[in-house]
């Protein structure tokens, strides 16, 4: 039978690595960068992300990890959807200005934008776009992750794609 409830194991380990050591290791672990937009009665609001990962596909979900410390924490918690905007290639500035300290104004100014079916801003330079609903949310460390569910799928016809590895951003093209 399946169940919303989340399970704990053990607390972490004393002598886990230390957290610059974690830094480092993560670091060799390339990964998708994406623009996670939301909007609803909280407001509008984005940030740059690369813990994002598939979780089922039925029903299709992914999960978003999001550092409760980010200007951003309260908007998601309280619209409760999201839309996932894959980056391509020659997005490394839409992912600097949506990763910094910048005004929410001047990040989504920075590309054009649809509304989805769950309110949240879908970017229409984006190589896909997964339009969520938020299921469930579990406090980890200093970040919750967000399980999510997919309502609908923006394609562009361009494949390619943003990595940020080894603290670089790196750009794969798709073979035809
Ligand atoms: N998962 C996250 O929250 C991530 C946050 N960042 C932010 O961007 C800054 C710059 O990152 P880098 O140039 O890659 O150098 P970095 O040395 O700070 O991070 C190296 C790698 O560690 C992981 N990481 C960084 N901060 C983390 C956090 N608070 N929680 C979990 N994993 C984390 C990421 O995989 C990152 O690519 C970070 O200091 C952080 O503020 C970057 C990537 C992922
Ligand atoms: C390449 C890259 C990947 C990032 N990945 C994540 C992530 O997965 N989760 C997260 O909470 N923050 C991540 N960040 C950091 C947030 O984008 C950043 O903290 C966010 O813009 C909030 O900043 P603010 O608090 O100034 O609004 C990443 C930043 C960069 C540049």
């Amino acid at each position: 039978m399946s169940s919303n409830l989340a399970q704990t194991f053990c607390p972490p380990a004393a002598d886990a690595p230390s957290k610059a050591d974690f830094r480092s290791a993560m670091a060799r672990l390339g990964a998708a960068v994406n623009i996670i937009t939301t909007d609803g009665p909280a407001g509008r609001a984005g940030f740059t992300a690369s813990a994002v990962c598939s979780v089922s596909d039925e029903p299709p979900s992914l999960l978003v990890c999001l550092n409760r410390s980010a200007s951003v924490y309260e908007t998601f918690k309280r619209n409760a959807v999201l839309c996932v905007n894959v980056l391509g290639a020659g997005h490394q500035d839409i992912s600097n200005l949506f990763g910094g300290k910048t005004s929410m104004a001047e990040r989504f100014a920075a590309a054009s934008w649809q509304t989805g079916v769950s309110g949240s801003p879908v970017m229409e330079q984006a190589s896909v776009s997964f339009d969520c609903r938020l299921r469930q949310i579990t406090e980890v460390g200093t970040h919750d992750v967000l399980i999510c569910d997919v309502l609908a799928i923006h394609s562009s016809a361009q494949a390619h794609s943003l990595i940020y590895f080894n603290r670089q951003y790196h750009e794969l093209q798709a073979s035809c």
